[in-house]
């Protein structure tokens, strides 16, 4: 935890345009993906993120040639890999820090039979199991074991081969490690209940590009076979969807007229009418969103009266990293919704800090939560707090925009995770935001 803060003045409309940063989630699995050859990969429209860089600097410490190239684009050259790394100290205080980390295993698993990983870090949102990705080398041939007193796993494999995988959750980063340790092994590999968020799309068609054989990409039966080895390639990541969310949300909560740069359009989902359910206006033109000024947004109900429900599910369902976005805007709404967080048992416990604020919200248990929304009568007010996780921390952010009078936001360290230099490109949408 740093001891940086944000301070906000917040009521102040913005306007203006911003463009979405690459995908952070993405750019963590595309990142590992360079260790699956020794070959030049040349990768573009990487964040400048606190989570991408502590991989960057990881895989330098692992001993692949990193150059930046330009602001966000970089090579790597994983020609020389210094196994003895993986036994010292520094990685397990590097490795430990970020939850992309452990997308390292697939990759050093295929091409070199071992690896061993810290449990990874990652946001605190409660119970966070890694048992889907190595169930799944385990299938795949590789012995682990898990050590409680040091907190490693340890894989060995060194002879992976394809095989039938039903996975017991549709684990993103767990669909990732399995992928990329089953792009060379022998045979076929069928993964089946495979996550396919465009991050994992993405590396897909990466892996492919690379030589790899893929199909089913987009669906959750993937078919892999094996190949000999894979080279090198160029790839750019998709915009972070996350953050154009967030920008949405930003743009309704604050009154804002916002044209969010860009945005991939096909490649958002349900997204774009997950928040026009909230009664916010978004125009298409080109590929940009164009948010109007809205001084109201009124939830819709669902079609027989009843309360609407926004929860998350796998992809192409809702993502729950933008429910807590959901959540925040809700509370400026007309009428009502209960959000329901699914996913994850910890990731709503931040409205306690938009109830001193003002916003009026039930939390009904870990992950459920009725938000009345105040229609824009009563302003939120503004107030010190903590941000406990990345995507609580945006939503206290865009709050504490709307808000009457000041806030201070501590503990921003968990925002820079994952949004790139966020205050600066807030100001000049015309926010009184300050790092203090
Ligand atoms: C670095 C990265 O990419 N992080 C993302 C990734 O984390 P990550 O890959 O760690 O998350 P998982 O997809 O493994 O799932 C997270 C949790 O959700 C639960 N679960 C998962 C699938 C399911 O169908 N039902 C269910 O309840 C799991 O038990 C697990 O505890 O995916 C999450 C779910 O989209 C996102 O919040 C994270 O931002
Ligand atoms: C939960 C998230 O990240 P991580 O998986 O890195 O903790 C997130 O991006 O919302």
């Amino acid at each position: 935890m740093t001891n940086d803060a944000f301070e906000i003045v917040g009521g102040k409309p913005l306007k203006g345009e911003i463009i979405p940063q690459g995908a952070k989630n993405e750019a963590l699995q595309i990142l590992s993906a360079v260790l699956l050859t020794g070959e030049k990969m040349t990768i573009g429209n990487v964040p400048d993120i606190k989570d991408v860089n502590k991989l960057i600097e990881l895989l330098g410490d692992m001993g692949v040639k990193v150059e930046r190239i330009n602001e966000d684009t970089y090579t790597f050259e994983a020609s020389n890999i210094d196994l003895d790394f993986f036994e010292s100290d520094l990685f397990k205080q590097k490795g430990g820090s970020l939850r992309g980390s452990v997308m390292i295993v697939g990759p050093l698993l295929a091409r070199f039979g071992k690896a061993s990983i810290p449990k990874p870090g990652g946001d605190k949102i409660g119970r966070r199991r890694l048992d889907t990705h190595f169930l799944g080398f385990e299938k795949l041939g590789a012995r682990f074991d898990y050590n409680a007193n040091t907190g490693f796993y340890n894989v060995d494999a060194s002879n992976l081969q394809g095989t039938y995988i039903l996975m017991d959750e549709a684990s993103v980063t767990g669909t990732a490690n399995i992928v990329m340790a089953a792009v060379l092994a022998k045979g076929t590999t069928t993964i089946y209940n495979a996550a396919c968020e465009p991050y994992l799309q993405q590396l897909c068609k990466m892996l492919n590009r690379m030589g790899a054989n893929i199909s089913g990409i987009g669906s959750n039966l993937l078919t892999i076979e094996g190949v000999e080895r894979l080279g090198g390639t160029e790839h750019r990541m998709l915009p972070d969807m996350i953050e154009i969310g967030s920008f949405i949300g930003l743009a309704a909560m604050t009154g804002s007229e916002i044209t969010i740069k860009n945005v991939q359009y096909k490649e958002l989902g349900i997204i774009p009418d997950t928040f026009r359910r909230l009664g916010i206006k978004l125009e298409l033109r080109g590929d940009d969103i164009f948010i109007p000024a809205q001084d109201h947004y009124e939830i819709e109900t669902f079609i027989d009266g009843s309360i609407m429900t926004i929860a998350d599910a796998p992809w192409p369902g809702f993502t729950p990293d933008l429910l807590s976005i959901v959540l925040v805007v809700a509370t400026q709404a007309k009428g009502s919704v209960l959000i329901h967080q699914k996913m994850f048992e910890s990731r709503l416990f931040f409205v306690d800090k938009l109830l001193d604020m003002g916003a009026q919200i039930i939390l009904c248990d870990p992950h459920r939560a009725t938000v009345i929304g105040l229609d824009k009568q009563v302003k939120l007010r503004g107030i010190s707090m903590t941000s406990p996780d990345i995507r609580a921390g945006v939503s206290l952010l865009i709050a504490a925009l709307s808000a009457q009078g000041k806030s201070t936001i501590y503990n921003i360290e968990q925002i820079e995770r994952g949004y790139q230099h966020i205050d600066k490109r807030l100001r000049a949408l015309g926010a009184d935001i300050k790092r203090v």
